[in-house]
């Protein structure tokens, strides 16, 4: 799915509420949109599902089936909650079996029969994540899906997540309560009030004091973002973490001996282990970004030994050294 340069204001004469946002998200992604209060993290995420449109520019590439969770369940409506579902399964062509499995993987069978009006906050939260579920979604829009829900129900939304990007979908979220280190494999934009950009970020890695920030890939022809190359591992534009070997272009962070953060030792910890992994050469760069993302260290990237170079025992086409944390 494509942002191409969509722009967003809620009437006419209102201020931008979202100006010129490109992205790109690609099936099994999962994004985590973060920034203040008011900055234009539900607009955003209500354009990726289609409940507004761009007033410039264009969503593009949606998938069809679009599980959409607002920020608030609309509970005002004559259903009780399992009734809700069967007419939310029905209008999706969804099974029966659908409406069963989600009311008993959410805990709502004790309320299947308690009019939506009169569940609480975090009840109506739950049949509105059901009913996004429902049909499988090639996009899954969550805002905010954490607020107001149980522990229990807490911890199912990262393996939610994880299911439908197993299944290739993608998934948008917003976060604002640092819930996103439940979230393997994350990419994360952030929506800056004022002028509205959207580009990826990662969580923040101590760095040494006085230790040189890091040089950062970035798109072929991107412009670098005010403070982007500040952040550790910030990557330029919109989406640019997120396609596959962008980070393992020469030069770049994916490449042998270049995968250390500054300031951070590059042997493994006495609580440390090292996990080698292999990945297809093309893909390094993206292998990089995400294990750092789900807060792995990196310790290094090596080329695949040639035929004419002897084996190391170890050795493997394009591995990654990872660390466990
Ligand atoms: N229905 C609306 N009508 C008019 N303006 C709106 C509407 N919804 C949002 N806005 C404005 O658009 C801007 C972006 O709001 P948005 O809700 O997208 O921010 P947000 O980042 O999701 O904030 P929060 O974290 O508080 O939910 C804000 O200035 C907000 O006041």
């Amino acid at each position: 799915m494509l942002f191409d340069g969509v722009w967003f204001r809620y009437a006419r004469h209102a201020p931008w509420a979202l100006r010129e946002a490109v992205a790109t998200v690609d099936p099994g992604d999962t994004v985590v949109v973060l920034g203040p209060n008011g900055a234009g993290k539900s607009t955003l995420l209500q354009l990726a599902a289609g409940v507004l449109r761009p007033v410039r520019g264009a969503v593009r590439n949606r998938p069809p089936v679009v599980g959409w969770v607002p920020e608030r369940f609309p509970a005002d409506q004559p259903f009780t909650a399992a009734g809700y579902l069967r007419a939310m399964a029905a209008l999706r062509r969804a099974p029966a079996s659908a409406v069963d499995h989600w009311i008993d993987r959410l805990g709502l069978g004790a309320h299947a029969g308690t009019p939506l009006g009169a569940l609480s906050k975090g009840t109506a939260q739950k049949v509105g994540l059901a009913q996004a579920l429902l049909a499988p979604p090639g996009l899954l829009v969550l805002d905010e899906p954490w607020e107001g829900l149980d522990a229990h129900a807490r911890t199912l939304v990262p393996q939610i997540v994880a299911e439908v990007t197993a299944a290739g979908g993608a998934v948008l979220v917003s976060d604002h309560r640092g819930e996103i280190t439940g979230l393997p494999a994350a990419v994360h934009w952030s929506v800056t009030s004022g002028a509205l950009k959207i580009r990826p970020t990662r969580p923040a890695v101590p760095r040494q004091p006085g230790a040189p920030a890091p040089s950062v890939p970035r798109q072929p022809g991107a412009a670098a973002e005010p403070g982007a190359a500040a952040e550790p591992g910030a990557a330029g534009q919109a989406g640019a973490a997120a396609e596959p070997g962008a980070a393992a272009e020469p030069g770049a962070a994916g490449q042998a001996g270049a995968a250390d953060q500054p300031g951070e030792p590059a042997r493994p910890g006495p609580d440390e282990v090292v996990v080698e992994i292999a990945v297809p050469r093309a893909e390094a760069g993206e292998a990089v970004v995400r294990l750092r993302d789900s807060g792995h260290r990196v310790l290094r990237v090596r080329q695949a030994p040639t035929p004419d170079v002897r084996q190391e025992p170890t050795g493997a086409p394009g591995a990654t050294e990872g660390e466990s944390r």
